[in-house]
């Protein structure tokens, strides 16, 4: 039987306030397989970014664990990397050395050689000759690409996205997302496996493999339904329109728990 790179168990967490313990998770567990694009969609304020920070490992839940293929996330590593919707760039560095910085803790590797990784990072996401820009000079799309090409630049089992292409306007978060699977799966890349977070369901439909519906608060998994349609997709097709009319329904039956 093939082994999960991702395995979330029985986690529960509450954040913990001045007026006392706020349940947000209660008993979450799930499974990423090898090359499986997962999404976690719930309606607002749900849990789904205190999720991706638990496996992420920013958050230590109270009870469960996450394993990365069969080991325990104890705290952050290199081998998980995050995406977020505000991009999360250093201004004051250029596009490559924003990248480069994603290689930092590589001390086995010459500094000749982590600019070279990035450069070639940098280029995968289609911002050859862009590094020397500022994040200034970029437009949104292509900040999101350098964030894209940082992340895959420190060579990450699991890519974690939280609302990536949010912040876009339509028209280049579609460009985007058309691109963003062949970017991240492909010759070039460590990723194994890839969690998004989003509640923009046609992106949702387009992207995954398996999408998780969390409801109620505290949070649990209210349905996990499996996309089967083949790439790339077509927003148009019946099929598609079936599997968006489903997730609505199931979004709206979370909403009333
Ligand atoms: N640092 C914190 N301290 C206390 N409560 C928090 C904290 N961060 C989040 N929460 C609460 O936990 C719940 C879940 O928040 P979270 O950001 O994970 O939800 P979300 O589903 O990602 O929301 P959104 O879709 O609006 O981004 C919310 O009710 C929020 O108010």
């Amino acid at each position: 039987m093939k082994e999960p790179i991702l395995e979330v168990i029985d986690v529960s967490y509450s954040y913990k306030t001045e007026k006392g313990p706020v349940p947000v998770l209660k008993d979450i567990n799930f499974k990423v397989y090898s090359h499986e694009f997962v999404s976690i969609v719930a309606p607002t304020g749900t849990g789904k970014t205190t999720l991706l920070k638990i496996i992420a490992g920013l958050r230590r839940p109270d009870s469960g664990k996450v394993l990365l293929m069969g080991e325990e996330i104890r705290g952050p590593t290199p081998k998980l990397a995050m995406i977020f919707q505000d991009f999360a760039l250093y201004p004051w560095l250029t596009a490559l050395e924003n990248v480069e910085l994603a290689l930092f803790h590589r001390k086995d590797l010459s500094k000749e050689v982590r600019r070279e990784i990035a450069r070639k990072y940098l280029e995968l996401v289609g911002l050859g000759g862009f590094e020397d820009y500022y994040p200034r000079e970029l437009s949104g799309g292509m900040k999101q690409r350098v964030a894209i090409a940082r992340a895959l630049a420190a060579q990450p089992v699991v890519l974690l996205m939280d609302e990536p292409f949010a912040n876009l306007d339509a028209i280049t978060a579609e460009g985007l997302r058309a691109e963003i699977y062949n970017m991240v799966f492909n010759e070039e890349s460590t990723v194994k496996a890839i969690v998004m977070v989003s509640h923009n369901l046609d992106e949702v439909v387009e992207l995954s493999d398996k999408v998780i519906i969390l409801g109620g608060r505290p949070a649990s998994i209210m349905a996990e339904v499996e996309i089967k349609l083949s790439r790339p997709r077509n927003t148009r097709d019946i099929e598609f329109q079936d599997y968006l009319d489903r997730l609505y329904s199931l979004l709206s039956i979370s909403l009333k728990v």
